[in-house]
């Protein structure tokens, strides 16, 4: 894989850290199914400032995605409120607020990887020079100049996913959201996009909200991590990541008693609130 070009230590024009980016106040959400309502989150309450890394954890079906679907307007609360940048969800998304990078690449198999990422920046109507220039410009950001003209399905599905990134990144919103996104890939693979996902991260200091079924993903990437109960959803602990950890993060970081001892509290919190019933 190309390496990515070694990271500035600043944050982006116009980035404040500090300023709330999400507010989740009482969060309810209850599905109605064909027999029965599913409780998925419950009283959910969450503030994530300008710049942070929150990685939300949790036993599968307690939520996580739901949670993230509802910060982006994919799903309505049946109870409390959220604001994305001091406005309604609905706002954020017509005003382009966030990106999302899906579980899955979904990129469209007859376009270019060029043409993959221009796709939002054509819906937006922006020219085809500036489209272009763009596309480029977030491709070397995630370690794919070059592969411009390439199809899909000649790259790997790390490199897909991060072309997913890429495309997410395009229109530079406040805020990513990701959802798994490296769930699907092998270990190895995984382990090099976590760190070029950190690059990026400290590159750009854009606030990130990221799903993971992975403790070690969760703590090496992480500013706060959001332990999640079984469903319905609910917050047991938040962890502070960056007090103990460097910004700055090298997979070796993994094997210090820092690391290993949050990720004992997030194991420790993820037992303690799993139901073995199940
Ligand atoms: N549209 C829907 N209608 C009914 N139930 C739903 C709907 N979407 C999700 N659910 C249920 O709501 C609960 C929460 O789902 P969600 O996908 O948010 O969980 P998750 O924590 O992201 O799970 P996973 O880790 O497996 O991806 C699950 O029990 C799921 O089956």
């Amino acid at each position: 894989m190309t390496a990515v070009p070694p990271p500035a230590p600043f944050a982006e024009p116009g980035a404040e850290p500090g300023r709330t980016i999400v507010d989740v106040r009482n969060l309810t959400l209850t599905y109605q199914a064909a027999d029965h309502p599913v409780y998925a989150l419950s009283d959910v309450s969450l503030s994530i400032a300008q710049g942070d890394f929150i990685s939300l954890i949790g036993p599968s079906g307690c939520g996580k995605t739901t949670l993230m679907r509802v910060i982006a307007d994919l799903e309505q609360p049946t109870g409390g409120t959220v604001l994305v940048n001091g406005m309604t969800p609905e706002q954020a998304r017509l005003k382009r607020a966030y990106g999302y990078v899906f579980q899955a690449p979904a990129l469209y198999p007859w376009r270019t990887v060029e043409r993959n990422v221009t796709l939002p920046l054509e819906i937006m109507g922006i020219p085809r020079g500036e489209r272009q220039t763009r596309a480029r410009e977030q491709l070397e950001r995630v370690g794919l100049a070059g592969f411009e003209r390439k199809f899909p399905w000649q790259l790997s599905g790390g490199m897909q996913q991060r072309v997913s990134i890429a495309r997410a990144l395009a229109f530079n919103p406040d805020l990513l959201l990701m959802d798994e996104p490296f769930g699907a890939l092998d270990e190895i693979t995984r382990d090099h996009l976590n760190l070029q996902l950190t690059q990026l991260w400290r590159r750009t200091r854009k606030t990130c909200v990221f799903v993971t079924h992975s403790i070690a993903e969760a703590v090496f990437l992480s500013t706060r991590i959001v332990v999640m109960s079984p469903r319905p959803g609910r917050i047991l602990d938040v962890i502070d990541c960056a007090r103990d950890l460097p910004p700055e993060r090298t997979l070796d970081i993994r094997e210090s008693p820092e690391f290993q001892r949050i990720a004992h509290r997030v194991r420790e919190g993820l037992m303690e609130g799993h139901s073995y019933d199940d």
